[in-house]
């Protein structure tokens, strides 16, 4: 796979992208017995970028998310995270998963502050950090409410200082999409240019393309492909 296709920068990303590599996957293969689910695959991923991944369903999408997350181990190849060979999950990178992690008997600044508080930060602290990201207008409200519950998990991640990984469903909604777009400027203005994040999507809602620095358009592996070979 070659990631350099399909870039169009973004001001606030230029300076990240003269940088060094922040995420780098090197020939990442991974096979369900006879299913070949993923590789092998090449990945480059710049501090700074914001970076979505598109394709079928079954193409392994998720399994490279995993991989990057150090949730699961490829079968071959390697996963550097920040100058550091990936040995299993960090403690700053944050995954947003397609279902919902919200705290729902929780606001909506105390879910988004909830990465914080595991890191043991103090409460004043962390809830002032969270309030600066400014990605929700309603942030005292109930995150129960299912308008608010439906775009939380976007922002979730974003009190993490480091890689953001979030899964989306193609057919997410008009605030979703909205959400995400918010989230993406709230990153571009606010978070240091360590981040990097990365979208996973079945398809690109068209709203969402003004706001893809980097997509990655491809089909990683086959359902019937043998062990190691390439698509
Ligand atoms: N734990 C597993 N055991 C067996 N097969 C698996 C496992 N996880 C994934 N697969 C298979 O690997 C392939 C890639 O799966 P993956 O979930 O990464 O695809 P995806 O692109 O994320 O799909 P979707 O968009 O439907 O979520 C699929 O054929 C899937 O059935």
């Amino acid at each position: 796979m070659n990631t350099d296709a399909d870039t169009t920068s973004r001001p606030a990303a230029s300076a990240a992208a003269a940088g060094a590599a922040h995420v780098e996957a090197s020939g990442v293969v991974r096979a369900f017995g006879p299913v070949q689910a993923l590789g092998p695959v090449d990945l480059r991923i710049r501090a700074g970028e914001f970076v979505s991944v598109v394709g079928p369903s079954g193409c392994g999408k998720s399994t490279l998310l995993e991989i990057i997350g150090g949730l699961q181990a490829p079968d071959a190849g390697t996963v550097e995270v920040g100058g550091e060979t990936l040995a299993g999950p960090r403690e700053r990178t944050a995954i947003v998963f397609q279902d919902s992690a919200c705290l729902p008997w929780r606001t909506v600044l105390d879910n988004v502050a909830f990465p914080l508080e595991v890191a043991k930060v103090p409460r004043k602290e962390r809830r002032a950090r969270a309030q600066e990201l400014r990605v929700l207008p309603m942030v005292g409200w109930p995150a129960v409410m299912p308008a608010v519950a439906a775009g939380l998990r976007l922002t979730f991640g974003f009190t993490f200082l480091g890689l953001i990984i979030a899964e989306m469903f193609a057919g997410s909604s008009g605030l979703g999409q909205q959400l995400l777009r918010n989230v993406a400027l709230a990153r571009m203005e606010y978070i240091a240019e360590e981040i990097v994040l990365i979208v996973v999507l079945a398809l690109v809602p068209f709203l969402l393309l003004t706001w893809i620095e980097r997509r990655v358009n491809d089909r990683f592996g086959s359902r019937s492909a043998p062990r190691g070979s390439r698509s």
